[in-house]
């Protein structure tokens, strides 16, 4: 019989020795071995002297900040995964050590349910044995090989080896290794959700729920419960408690999708249960604890709503801790074959049919297309020619696609317009006209083709004088 493998080690660093005695005893108790330190240069020592599995700091230390500690660390390309301890509501500092590389942070005063947790987390490598006493997560799966070489499954399927996507991919594989937040942004169809995705099954997370959320499609009376859950009877025909995607989400990562479009009330909810790391559940009194990985995306300019006052600046500070950009399709021209063969691939075992060939001549044609609805509209626009084909041979009809963005400057004035203000306003006029006389005058539907609010388009017809048929008395009153 194999020895059982060694419990991890732990070294803890805070100046105060009664804190340092309860993170120990806390550590102790769960079977790891603990080493303490009460400054820097202690701790320093210690960490020359030997190599830990985690190293658990406090921000503020009598020589210098927990910080230093992190970037020595780090600098050094050491293993150690870094919890910091930081003071209630000091935001700057959570998103400062997750910056310079902490796995997480804990805010104090401390949780000891949540400290156990996250340490156990922490300490989770991959596919490591279990010691004399499991601790924790013990029905976690190890997560899928990640390698920072960009190899393993869950990187696989971001298709494309060109500078900018090989760029993506390393980014991945870096900051999945952590607890930090991260935005993924880039335009629609570019792949940000396989981004996301890439990112929980490349992370220690992997064994736990990777749960997706589109904020733009949740009706904002709603997004309360949808997100922390419901107790029976909280609302009209809620008849048994209800789980919200925080819990669903629970070990796992939860994926907001169109993060800029969730109404300001809810943003003032959402950074709460970020901060406290709890919801509570509409109709209860008590609030769960919650650990979940946080990666949001958008294809809006946040900083620029950030500016228009549409969205909060300390949760866009939050959740934008590590930044990820997913490129147009337009600068990866490079990666249309090898995406084409991934998609025909994905295509025809969906509809169990051979893989159809596309010849040179109509990936050529291809490549000379906008796309500027990028993979999506690339995928459509394969579908459509694997249901039209009748041979092996793939014919593809370059209609444009009706879902895609109109492409910048496609099919614009050809010349500069003399007055770009009056230019656009005629453009939006006419849009908004085109989108109101399809749905019949309804504003609301209206605004949810454009991907704006009610307030947004109501704002913009009044600026563009734009007057329907009864006017007011056709408004809808949500
Ligand atoms: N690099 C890629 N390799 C393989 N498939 C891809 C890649 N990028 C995108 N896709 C595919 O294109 C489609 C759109 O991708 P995805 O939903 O991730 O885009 P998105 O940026 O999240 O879009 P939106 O902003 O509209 O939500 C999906 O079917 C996805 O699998």
């Amino acid at each position: 019989m194999s020895a059982p493998a060694q419990p991890p080690q732990i070294l803890v660093v805070d100046d105060e020795p009664d804190l340092r005695t309860l993170y120990e005893l806390t550590l102790l108790r769960e079977g790891y071995r603990v080493d303490a330190a009460g400054s820097l240069a202690e701790a320093w020592q210690r960490l020359e002297a030997q190599r830990f599995d985690a190293v658990i700091t406090d921000m503020r230390l009598p020589d210098g900040l927990g910080l230093e500690l992190l970037q020595r660390v780090a600098g050094q390309q050491r293993s150690e995964r870094c919890i910091v301890m930081t003071a209630y509501g000091s935001a700057e500092n959570a998103v400062e050590a997750l910056k310079a590389g902490a796995f997480d942070y804990l805010t104090k005063p401390v949780d000891l349910k949540q400290f156990r947790s996250v340490v156990a987390s922490a300490i989770q490598r991959d596919a490591t044995p279990p010691w004399p006493r499991a601790v924790g997560g013990a029905q976690r799966q190890p997560p899928p090989a990640a390698g920072a070489t960009g190899g393993g499954p869950a990187l696989q399927r971001l298709v494309g080896e060109s500078a900018a996507m090989r760029q993506v991919k390393e980014r991945v594989a870096k900051v999945a290794r952590s607890m930090a937040p991260v935005l993924v942004r880039g335009e629609s169809g570019t792949g940000k959700e396989l981004v996301a995705r890439a990112i929980h099954d490349c992370s220690h997370r992997a064994g736990g729920p990777f749960i997706a959320v589109n904020c733009s499609a949740i009706p904002e009376s709603l997004l309360e419960a949808e997100f922390f859950g419901a107790r029976k009877g909280s609302y009209t025909g809620s008849h048994q408690d209800r789980e919200g995607y925080f819990q669903a989400a629970r070990d796992g990562t939860l994926f907001l999708d169109e993060i800029g479009d969730l109404p300001l009330p809810m943003q003032s909810k959402l950074l709460r249960a970020i901060q406290e790391r709890r919801v509570r559940p509409l109709g209860s009194t008590q609030e769960d604890a919650v650990d979940v990985r946080i990666v949001s995306a958008t294809h809006k300019d946040l900083a620029a709503e950030v500016r228009a006052e549409r969205f909060r600046q300390d949760l866009f500070y939050r959740l934008n801790v590590i930044e990820i950009v997913v490129p147009p399709l337009r600068e990866r021209r490079d990666d249309l074959p090898a995406l084409c063969e991934a998609l025909l691939a994905r295509i025809a075992q969906e509809s169990q049919l051979p893989v159809p060939s596309l010849s040179a001549e109509c990936l050529q044609r291809l490549a000379e297309q906008p796309l500027a609805g990028n993979v999506r509209e690339l995928e459509n626009l394969l579908h459509r020619a694997v249901a039209l084909s009748d041979g092996e041979q793939l014919h593809v009809d370059f209609e444009p696609d009706p879902d895609a963005p109109p492409q910048a400057g496609e099919p614009g004035p050809p010349a500069v317009p003399a007055d770009l203000q009056a230019w656009l306003d005629q453009q939006e006029r006419e849009i908004l006209v085109k989108a109101l006389q399809d749905s019949g005058f309804n504003r609301t539907a209206a605004a949810q083709r454009l991907g704006l609010s009610l307030r947004q388009i109501r704002y913009r017809i009044a600026r563009l004088a734009i007057t329907a048929p009864g006017d007011e008395a056709n408004d809808d009153p949500t």
